[in-house]
């Protein structure tokens, strides 16, 4: 039954909420985003067409992850995250959680610190056989998991391994991926030139796996030799290579089995390259081949019979701390078995990494312990017989035990220990370590002695501390979230019955807030506003890339094309093609030419479902996620951030606008993937992170004028001549100069993705989000202290905010009234004023452009911009209102 909460309970409700909504005024005045989710950004790596990519902390656990922005508008982030999700194989990296803000889809990636493998082979010029061979069976391995679930990837290249901090290879960028089964063949001409087979250059009917395998050739090509097999400064002379010639083998570098499984590999006929499996038998691979090939049907086994998950000692004993620290462990277990990609499934297997890591350690560490302390042993027992008494328990940071530390008096003076081969004499004292057992019940332990100068100090620490303060940083969120829902339905008398547990909630909060409010380092939203609109003018005036003005005066280097990607996969259409050869994307794939250069007519079918678009309506479809007490999704908050375009506060009728209706259908055709899948849905909305949410609506709403200046800028960047020209030079080393793949990276992923800068309605925000400046010590400092110090670190830095003078409040009224009896130090106010200041670049719209920098054409076509806008998309309604706005999309994303 629900019962209705005390007054004080409502108090403390209030207090909570003034907290959340004053940090968020702060974070509002703050120029960059500091959290997504349960995620502390930490600093930005990475930078697509349609996100960036950022360094993050996942808070609970202060594991390193990835955080992948995408704008909703890319029409590949769905099919990304729906075969993404659907991996769990060593040498692919993981997907831990998605979140979705009001413009973005963030994805939480697994950590590869050592980057692409573009470069470490640039780095390294070419890489031995025998490392290749290793790296390149993972590769193999991952495919070859991929393909067996049915799934081909079509965007083989270096830049989309990643390598981890044991330099083993992770596939990753399932943007291309899509289902394929044997007898079939696709059309969608995708992927990079240089790694395109033949039969693709041809625009022939494809087999999805032949095309894989032949990527696979170009790779492996590549790592050992340095350079590509076919690359030309013209890409047509590229393509004519592809299609007739051979590969030149140095021998210096390859050996008989290198050129003869290139050579299968790389097999102009389809049909004569070889299966998955012959890859991973093949010579070359050796043992890394047949190990991969046992460990990936292992896995594919155990996924197939639902076994996969919760069956090893690891987890099993994961799962019971877990509990015990109070989580609810069917709804662990629900959401990593239905890879609902939220904030349980990715604490489990952020958790169950550290885990295991740490049993190998024990095990490791058993091992060699066992070893030496026999000897010392040995060495000691004819000397003395110390008595030794345990004096502290050692319990590693999970709470387990795993020995005690002693102290071994030995009392005559000159004795002579032995320690190994070395001798130590007049020792009085030693700290002795006894290894007792991993099991603490055990009674009558048989100590194994080794010496040991060190206390384990390190590792002592109160024995359920780790798990507690998860369980507690999660309930904590759990309360912000219910006692916000409170508010927002405070006209009703249902009241979750955990606000009952209000008290727990840490009553110097508020104070801490304070305390977090550090100020760090930024580029400014006008900074980046104005950087934005000079790049365009920069472009005009033929200023030099890399520069951006400010003031007229040459300011900074540009830094987000530091790093130039290869020409990325695309729906290839010819200008020289005159049939429609590509049936599938025939009504609606953006049409683009080999180099990248021309984009003919771009119609988008008006009968593709529109994506789910709107926050306020992906709470629908991700109710399941909220089950668990421990879920950070908010389930309500996002509503009431989505609906803060009308009203901050509650409305009473839940608030649906005309996009429900939109994001609806898409509700329904996503779910008929999700069937054909046999998965849930993913979470969403992650919204209890005041700061990802809020802010992100904040800036919808801060800039909902803007669509046309945002196009303007797209397509004036598109514009850049300078970025089309491509000129490559013949096949060449790999040095940090051959920059080749590098080029026109913004344009060229932009039409791999399959959609026209542009060509959306959508509403980019001015305030860009900027990575934390925090730097790679303060990486390291988290590292390297203990756990139990790092954990102290919980809560005190959860936030920092930058203030900005020019920010005065907007009007809004809330519907909060000051209770008297209140004695909280909730600041409230009837009526809070907010408001742009009048040189905020905020506040700048379109018509703030200056003529010359609006467009009226897309760059590299004849289409016309409507007002600076492209016709082409035309769901706008009427009034303009944002949340009526639905996307069309290429729907290359909903089949091939
Ligand atoms: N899991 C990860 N670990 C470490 N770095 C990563 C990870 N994912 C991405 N990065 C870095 O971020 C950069 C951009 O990532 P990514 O290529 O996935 O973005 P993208 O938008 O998909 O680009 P594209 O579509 O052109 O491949 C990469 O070059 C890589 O260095």
């Amino acid at each position: 039954m629900k019962m209705q909460p005390s007054r004080a309970e409502q108090n403390q409700i209030k207090a909570i909420i003034g907290n959340s909504y004053n940090k968020l005024y702060s974070q509002l005045n703050s120029n960059e985003l500091n959290e997504v989710g349960n995620y502390k950004i930490l600093k930005q790596i990475g930078e697509g067409s349609f996100g960036k990519v950022y360094l993050a902390l996942h808070k609970p656990t202060h594991k390193k992850v990835v955080l992948k922005s995408s704008d909703k508008t890319d029409p590949n982030v769905v099919r990304e995250i729906f075969y993404h999700r659907q991996f769990d194989f060593p040498y692919i990296t993981k997907l831990y959680e998605v979140i979705i803000t009001e413009t973005k889809v963030w994805m939480v990636i697994e950590y590869c610190p050592n980057k692409e493998l573009y470069d470490y082979l640039l780095s390294k010029k070419r890489i031995s056989l025998d490392e290749s061979a290793r790296i390149f069976a993972q590769i193999v391995g991952a495919v070859y998991y991929a393909h067996s679930l049915s799934c081909v990837h079509r965007d083989l290249k270096l830049e989309n391994i990643l390598l981890d901090k044991d330099n083993n290879a992770k596939l990753t960028d399932f943007g291309f991926t899509r289902d394929f089964s044997k007898n079939t063949q696709l059309e969608t001409i995708c992927g990079t030139t240089v790694y395109m087979a033949p039969e693709l250059l041809r625009r022939e009917k494809y087999d999805g796996y032949k095309i894989d395998i032949w990527a696979l050739g170009i790779l492996l090509y590549t790592i050992i030799n340095g350079t590509m097999p076919f690359d030309e400064d013209d890409p047509k002379k590229t393509e004519l290579k592809i299609i007739s010639a051979s590969p030149d083998y140095d021998n210096k570098y390859f050996n008989d089995d290198s050129i003869d499984l290139v050579n299968r590999l790389l097999s102009k006929d389809p049909s004569m390259r070889p299966t998955i499996e012959q890859i991973l038998m093949h010579p070359f691979l050796a043992s890394y081949g047949q190990d991969i090939m046992r460990t990936s049907d292992n896995i594919l086994q155990s996924q197939k019979l639902g076994v996969l998950y919760f069956h090893s000692k690891v987890e099993h004993l994961l799962l019971k701390k877990l509990k015990k620290s109070g989580f609810d462990r069917q709804a662990i277990k629900s959401s990593v078995q239905k890879r609902k990609c939220d904030s349980l499934s990715s604490l489990w297997f952020l958790l169950l990494e550290e885990e295991k890591y740490r049993a190998e350690q024990r095990n490791s560490k058993f091992t060699t312990r066992n070893f030496s302390v026999k000897k010392v042993v040995d060495a000691v027992q004819p000397v003395v017989q110390p008595v030794i008494q345990p004096t502290t328990a050692i319990i590693d940071s999970h709470g387990e035990y795993i020995g005690a530390t002693l102290v071994a008096t030995i009392s005559a003076p000159g004795i002579a220990l032995n320690k190994g081969r070395e001798q130590l004499t007049n020792v009085r004292k030693a700290t002795v370590e006894c290894i007792i057992d991993s099991t603490p019940n055990k009674s009558t332990p048989s100590p194994q002695l080794t010496l040991n100068s060190q206390s384990p100090s390190r590792l002592v620490h109160s024995k359920d501390n780790f798990f507690k303060k998860v369980s507690k940083f999660f309930k904590n969120k759990k309360l912000n979230t219910d006692a916000e829902s409170f508010i927002s339905q405070k006209n009703s008398s249902n009241i979750h019955d955990s606000h009952s547990s209000i008290h727990d909630r840490n009553s110097n909060e508020s104070k801490k807030d304070e305390n977090d409010r550090t100020l760090r380092p930024t580029i400014s939203s006008r900074n980046n506003h104005q950087a934005l609109n000079m790049e365009s003018k920069k472009q005009e005036n033929g200023v030099a890339e890399g520069t951006f003005m400010v003031n007229n005066k040459k300011k900074v280097e540009e830094p987000r094309l530091k790093k130039f990607k290869s020409a990325t996969s695309s729906e290839f259409s010819y200008n020289d093609s005159t049939g429609n050869y590509d049936s599938e994307s025939t009504n609606h794939a953006i049409h683009v030419s080999n180099d990248g250069v021309k984009l003919q007519n771009l119609k988008i079918s008006s009968n593709i479902p529109p994506r789910p678009v709107l926050l306020s309506n992906l709470s629908e479809i991700s109710n399941d996620t909220f089950n668990s007490d421990y879920s950070t999704d908010g389930n309500s908050s996002s509503i009431k951030i989505a609906d803060t375009t009308q009203s901050f506060f509650p409305q009473g009728n839940g608030g649906l606008s005309q996009s429900s209706l939109a994001a609806d259908k898409s509700i329904i055709h996503i779910n008929k993937k999700i069937i054909r899948r046999e998965l849930s849905f993913i979470s969403s909305a992650s919204s209890t992170s005041e700061l990802s949410s809020r802010a992100d609506s904040f800036y919808d709403l801060a800039t909902a004028s803007l669509p046309k200046a945002k196009e303007s800028r797209k397509a004036l960047r598109s514009s850049n001549k300078e970025m089309n020209s491509a000129n490559f030079e013949a096949p060449r080393f790999w040095s940090p100069n051959s920059s080749y793949h590098r080029r026109n990276n913004m344009r060229r992923r932009s039409q791999k993705r399959g959609i026209l800068q542009g060509t959306v309605n959508d509403t980019q925000p001015i305030i860009q989000e900027e990575s934390s400046s925090v730097n790679d010590d303060y990486i390291q400092d988290v590292q390297s202290l203990p756990n139990s110090e790092r954990l102290e670190m919980d809560g005190d830095d959860q936030e920092s905010v930058t203030h900005s003078e020019n920010f005065r409040p907007l009007v809004m009224k809330t519907s909060i009234k000051k209770e008297k009896s209140d004695k909280s130090d909730f600041d409230v106010r009837k009526t809070t004023q907010r408001s742009f200041s009048p040189d905020s670049n905020w506040s700048r719209t379109y018509s703030d452009l200056s003529d010359d920098l609006k467009p009226n054409k897309i760059m590299g076509t004849d289409e016309p911009l409507e007002n600076g806008k492209p016709h082409i998309i035309d769901n706008e309604s009427d009034d303009g209102d944002e949340e009526s706005v639905q996307l069309s999309v290429n729907s290359d994303n909903f089949s091939d």
